[in-house]
């Protein structure tokens, strides 16, 4: 079957319920449907409730992390139930099932995090004053930010992006951080008081990406996602999830990793770290060089981190967590 004989099938599009993930997916639905509605291609949404969804009395980093979210579609691909799924990057872990893989996907929106204290409030991360109580369950985010503001009480807070934010209103915490992609994506940018700059406050390893994932044997599906993907977004993807990948410490550890393209577009500089919880000590690397290699860049990165004492970071964070 050709790609424009496919586009004549309704394909079955997996989606969380959330509104981000809802918002994520009608816009890859309406990409699609700009790029082959005329040829007849319908999509229909189906909304799917994931073990990370129906968990949230514990931290997410308590019961199997954010890959939660990803599996729950993983096994409706499997089961063949639905066609594709669309999953922020962010959260997928670095390496795949057997015989699922990803699409090409659009430009990647802002990848910073975003700190956002009451509307109005003339403070920022770093003048926050100590003793402030900061919300965040993210190991990365609660680890640089006391390496910004050492005064800070980190306070983990679980759900959507729209409760998070909630959490200032009701008093519960004064500050909050979250994904800049994500707030702009529910039009709720305007609230952000500072966007992270990204040298200080690395960003988690693909933040602000989207995944497409499906079965790996339906080249005709994939082709009909071609017209969608943006080249640059993928080369700074392949560098930052082989990063991922090689460190093999998926959400529950505090790592970043950030790919940037030079100017003209033909080389690209990956830099990485793994950061102690506490914010005391931070392990880094960085390399440069042309885009074809971006993997090997990714990869190669993580193992110096490893090397520099990111591997003690790992081992200690498995040996308390299990
Ligand atoms: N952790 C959940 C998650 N996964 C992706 C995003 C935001 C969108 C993105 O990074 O692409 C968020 C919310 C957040 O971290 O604030």
């Amino acid at each position: 079957m050709t790609s424009t004989e496919l586009a004549a099938r309704k394909l079955r599009l997996g989606t969380r319920g959330s509104a981000l993930a809802l918002w994520q997916a009608n816009m890859i639905r309406d990409r699609l449907l700009a790029a082959w509605g005329a040829q007849g291609l319908e999509v229909e949404l189906v909304r799917v409730v994931t073990k990370g969804d129906r968990v949230t009395d514990r931290p997410l980093n308590q019961v199997g992390g954010m890959g939660l979210f990803v599996k729950g579609l993983e096994d409706k691909l499997l089961a063949g139930e639905i066609d594709f799924a669309v999953h922020s990057m962010k959260d997928m872990p670095g390496t795949l099932p057997e015989g699922l893989t990803l699409a090409s996907t659009p430009e990647r929106a802002d990848p910073r995090d975003a700190f956002l204290a009451a509307p109005g409030r003339d403070v920022t991360l770093a003048t926050l004053p100590a003793g402030s109580r900061l919300g965040t369950s993210s190991l990365r985010r609660g680890a640089l930010a006391k390496r910004i503001n050492p005064g800070l009480e980190i306070v983990p807070i679980r759900g959507n992006v729209p409760t998070r934010m909630g959490k200032i209103a009701e008093g519960e915490v004064d500050a909050v951080l979250l994904a800049a992609a994500g707030l702009d994506r529910l039009g709720k940018g305007e609230a952000i008081t500072e966007r992270l700059d990204p040298d200080a406050f690395m960003p988690a390893a693909c933040q602000g990406v989207l995944a497409i994932e499906l079965r790996a044997a339906d080249t005709d599906i994939a082709a009909l996602f071609e017209p969608l993907g943006h080249g640059p977004t993928s080369i700074v993807a392949a560098a930052e999830r082989s990063y991922l990948a090689t460190l093999q410490g998926g959400c529950q550890v505090p790592l970043a990793c950030h790919a940037r393209l030079s100017e003209d577009g033909r080389r690209v500089r990956v830099e990485g770290l793994v950061v102690e919880p506490d914010g005391s000590t931070v392990y880094a690397s960085e390399a440069e060089g042309p885009v074809a290699d971006a993997a090997q860049l990714g990869a190669g990165v993580a193992r110096e981190v490893l090397a520099a004492g990111g591997q003690g970071v790992i081992d200690r964070l498995g040996a308390a967590g299990s």
